[in-house]
């Protein structure tokens, strides 16, 4: 399992509204009734909102809106929404809309629902749900939401049991805090001494049990652990998730919070932490201590690459906070590597107090805001906040083939639907995505705007035409310097992260990452060695330049992304990757638009719509094709009832789409129902694979039922899927295999080569069969066994369709963000290695 240690980010700031969204962050500040939890509701409290600078200033102090005793707040990823608890007996949690400046809070229609519980103090936000802890009661519900927030659906609710030893705070469950670690959310029971552990549709999958009188209340994740603050004894505990799939997460380490000695702490005055958080990327933890009234800040020291080795936490300071009963703090990531500043919600004392933390640990400046303010519903403390993070900035580097390209021809493929898709969907957490790529054509804009979060950018590296992706190596400098002076541009430390797609990028982008000195995390896509050692009959090798060029790439980089365990093995076997620097994320498929046709939808009448019209010759663009000659001789099927085998892909040998034109002709040859095959694509790269496919199924006399048509568009696409029986995937290797994955989205049972990440993609027998080797004779039997076995594809149909869940880009994204999170503690601790 992999935990989370990124921050929540928010989609709004930095993103040029406001002249000093760079130098300033907006926080929102939570706040009780002047009375204190429980008391009437009504006496001003509310939700406020104030500016704090790089220095720790603070500015234009203001209610944003007037809920009740808005305890805890939290921000839904699309930026859209912010939910506040109202912390009284009869819980209520209400959803508030946001403007463009997150100042205008207005409550959505019907927006304010019974929490499912008793003072609801906490509060969690998942892209789909909303997740609230009800203190009193011991009880956590969980929202449906909506894409931006809104409430849609009815909530779930969870009763905690079990008590504790300590007689005043553990007679009874009491739900505290809900977070993300991994897949799951996990629900921290301060009365009952454990952390229930949730999946993301509410089911309980377990939970991890913390020694008694604990009285657990917050936790961070960070890769590999979970360290979990208590407030009855005043610790931290290091929850290890273990490695592997059977892992069970357990407490294995305990750390004193404060250094103080128990016999120097003044009669009364009690010692409660509230709150834990990670700063300077994650090398850093803080926790607030009640009572003591002290920041207590630890060097988190993990082992190199290792994630799932538990960090070891060392003490460095407890600093007066100038504030009394800290309640909660937000850290805000300062842009020198070193620092991090610390804004602290000071229950007691009515005040903000933000202090700037050096490598020591301890506060080198603080400014203090006490937050009365006229009119008098500022009378109040402002114990809750929800950070609004600084966004995080990501230079995705593609310098072959832009993502705006049609994929399934050319150099264009499976990796520009990949950077679409995954930068959208980190676009949709809050991040800013700037996807770098060669400029092929004048009529390209230098910046392009996707989508909300996502900019193309067509960096100007050579000639725009005459160059294919072999050439590049010689213009890798000039991309670089394109990169570069765009960021020279920007505010200093602007982006944070550089995700290399390929190895070129790869090239480009371990330059700039050390320029900046930001994380380097590198997806491979496809890798020399890999195709090479599985090449097909008669085809090219890669080059060597290419294969050392992919070693210095894999040796550089701070996190290697891999798809499958396959090409997590590929890299460690054929390149040398440490292990540990490898990260297994599956990509995604866009799940809106690769989806299954309703109920009842006949797959004849799509393929006689798709095929229909135009003739198999369709718009093809001027190849020469047989007519479709049809009924085929010696079967008595006609032209629309033909089952169709479908291929979709740039045309080349190592997608082995030869493979199925042969083994139509075997078929044909041992007198059975030929099926039709359709090819969408055109050649890889510069190669004539089109004409090449073409001319064998003359040969091997099957033109009549074989046609290659140009690639498709996505939806287009998604519809072939859905007209096909079978959609084929005969490549000798694939180090994920989109094309499949994105079919059985579809609803449509695939074939394919047991290679590579095609082995992942594919569950034999349950969304697909895999097939043992690329013997034409075999494929026949396999096409041939299918399509005479209506049972069977419909069963595979449906495995297919209850399977689509496994990939999807907001999971994918997810995972990304703590591949993210993980390349720069791997990058520090690279740094102190070296000196
Ligand atoms: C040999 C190899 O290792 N290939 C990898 C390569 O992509 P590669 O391009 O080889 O193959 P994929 O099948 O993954 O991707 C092709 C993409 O083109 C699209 N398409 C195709 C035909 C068409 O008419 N219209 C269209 O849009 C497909 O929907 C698909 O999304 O990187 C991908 C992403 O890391 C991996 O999944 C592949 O395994
Ligand atoms: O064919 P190859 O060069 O080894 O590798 C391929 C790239 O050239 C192609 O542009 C990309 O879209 C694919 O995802 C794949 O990585
Ligand atoms: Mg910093």
């Amino acid at each position: 399992m992999t935990t989370s240690s990124t921050p929540a980010r928010t989609a709004q700031v930095a993103r040029g509204e406001r002249e000093d969204s760079a130098t300033t962050t907006s926080l929102w500040i939570g706040t009780y009734p002047e009375a204190g939890p429980g008391s009437g509701v009504g006496t001003g409290e509310g939700v406020w909102r104030v500016d704090v600078d790089r220095a720790g200033g603070f500015a234009g102090l203001r209610l944003v809106s007037e809920v009740p005793s808005p305890s805890f707040l939290a921000l839904h990823p699309s930026g859209r929404t912010l939910f506040a608890v109202t912390e009284t007996g009869d819980g209520r949690v209400s959803a508030l809309g946001l403007d463009a400046e997150g100042d205008d809070l207005e409550p959505h229609p019907d927006a304010v629902l019974p929490s499912g519980g008793a003072d609801p103090c906490h509060v969690h936000a998942e892209p789909d749900a909303l997740w609230v802890a009800n203190y009193s009661s011991g009880t956590v519900s969980r929202f449906p939401v909506d894409d931006g927030g809104a409430f849609d659906g009815a909530a779930v609710v969870g009763q905690h049991t079990g008590s504790g030893p300590v007689a005043d705070r553990q007679e009874g469950p009491h739900a505290h805090f809900v977070g993300r670690v991994g897949d799951e959310l996990w629900a921290v029971d301060l009365g009952a001494d454990r952390l229930v552990r949730y999946a993301p549709d509410g089911t309980r999958v377990g939970e991890v049990a913390v020694p008694a009188g604990s009285g657990p209340r917050h936790f961070v994740t960070m890769p590999g652990a979970v360290l979990v603050v208590c407030e009855l004894d005043p610790a931290v505990l290091v929850v290890s998730l273990g490695d592997g799939e059977a892992a069970e997460p357990a407490v294995v380490a305990r750390h004193d919070v404060v250094a103080i000695p128990a016999a120097q702490v003044p009669d009364g005055v009690p010692v409660q932490p509230s709150h834990v958080a990670l700063g300077s990327g994650g090398a850093r933890m803080y926790v607030a201590v009640r009572g003591v009234d002290v920041l207590s800040a630890f060097e988190v020291v993990t082992s190199e690459g290792a994630p799932e080795v538990a960090p070891v936490l060392r003490h460095l300071a407890d600093s007066p906070i100038g504030g009394a009963w800290p309640r909660h703090f937000a850290v805000l990531d300062l842009p020198d590597e070193d620092g991090d500043l610390v804004v602290v919600a000071n229950q007691g004392s009515s005040t903000l107090v933000s202090l700037r933390v050096g490598a020591s640990g301890r506060p080198t400046s603080s400014r203090r805001r006490t937050s009365r303010h006229p009119p008098a519903s500022c009378r109040c403390p402002p114990p809750g906040d929800t950070g609004r993070m600084p966004t995080l900035h990501v230079a995705m580097l593609s310098v072959h083939t832009s993502p705006l390209d049609q994929p399934g021809t050319g150099d264009a493929g499976g990796m520009n639907v990949y950077v679409v898709g995954l930068a959208e969907a980190l676009a949709r957490r809050g991040a800013e995505v700037e996807i770098f790529t060669r400029a092929t054509s004048s009529d390209q804009p230098r910046s392009h705007r996707l989508s909300p979060g996502v900019t193309v950018r067509h960096v100007a590296a050579g000639p725009y035409e005459g160059l294919d992706k072999n050439d590049l190596p010689g213009q890798l400098c000039a991309f670089a310097a394109g990169v570069l002076r765009t960021e020279a541009g920007r505010e200093v430390g602007w982006y944070d992260v550089v995700h290399a797609h390929y190895w070129l990028s790869g090239e480009v982008g371990w330059l700039v990452a050390d320029r900046w000195d930001v994380p380097l995390v590198q997806s491979m896509h496809t890798m020399a060695r890999v195709k090479n050692a599985a090449l097909a009959p008669g085809d090219a090798p890669e080059p060597l330049g290419r294969i050392i060029g992919e070693e210095q790439v894999v040796a550089e980089a701070d996190a290697l992304v891999a798809s499958t365990g396959a090409e997590a093995e590929d890299l460690v076997d054929h390149y040398g990757a440490v292990p540990e620097a490898v990260h297994v994320v599956a990509p995604g498929v866009d799940l809106a638009t690769f989806s299954p046709s309703p109920a009842g939808t006949d797959r004849a009448a799509l393929r006689a719509d798709l095929i229909g019209g135009q003739g198999l010759s369709g718009p093809g663009a001027g190849r020469d094709r047989e007519p479709d000659r049809d009924p085929v001789p010696g079967s008595a099927e006609s032209s629309s009832d033909r089952p169709l085998v479908l291929f979709a892909g740039r045309v080349q040998p190592l997608k082995g789409p030869d493979v199925l034109v042969r083994a139509l002709a075997v078929m044909r040859s041992a007198g059975e129902p030929v099926p039709r095959l359709v090819v969408l694509g055109g050649s890889s790269g510069r190669s004539s694979s089109v004409r090449e496919l073409e001319a064998l199924a003359h040969q091997e006399g099957v033109a009549d039922v074989v046609s290659v048509r140009p690639p498709a568009t996505r939806e287009e696409l998604a519809q072939w899927f859905r007209a096909a029986d079978v959609v084929a995937v005969p490549s000798h290797n694939e180090s994920f295999g989109l094309v499949a994955a994105e079919a059985q989205a579809c609803g449509t049972p695939v074939l394919a080569a047991a290679v590579g990440g095609l082995r992942t993609v594919v569950e034999d027998g349950v969304t697909g069969v895999l097939v043992e080797d690329h013997d034409p004779v075999t494929w026949a039997a396999e096409i041939g066994a299918l399509l005479r076995d209506d049972v069977r594809r419909t069963a595979l149909g449906a495995g297919a369709v209850a399977a689509r869940d496994r990939f999807g880009w907001d999971v994918a994204a997810d995972r990304m963000l703590e591949v993210y999170a993980a390349a720069g503690v791997s990058r520090r601790a690279r740094r102190r290695a070296r000196g």
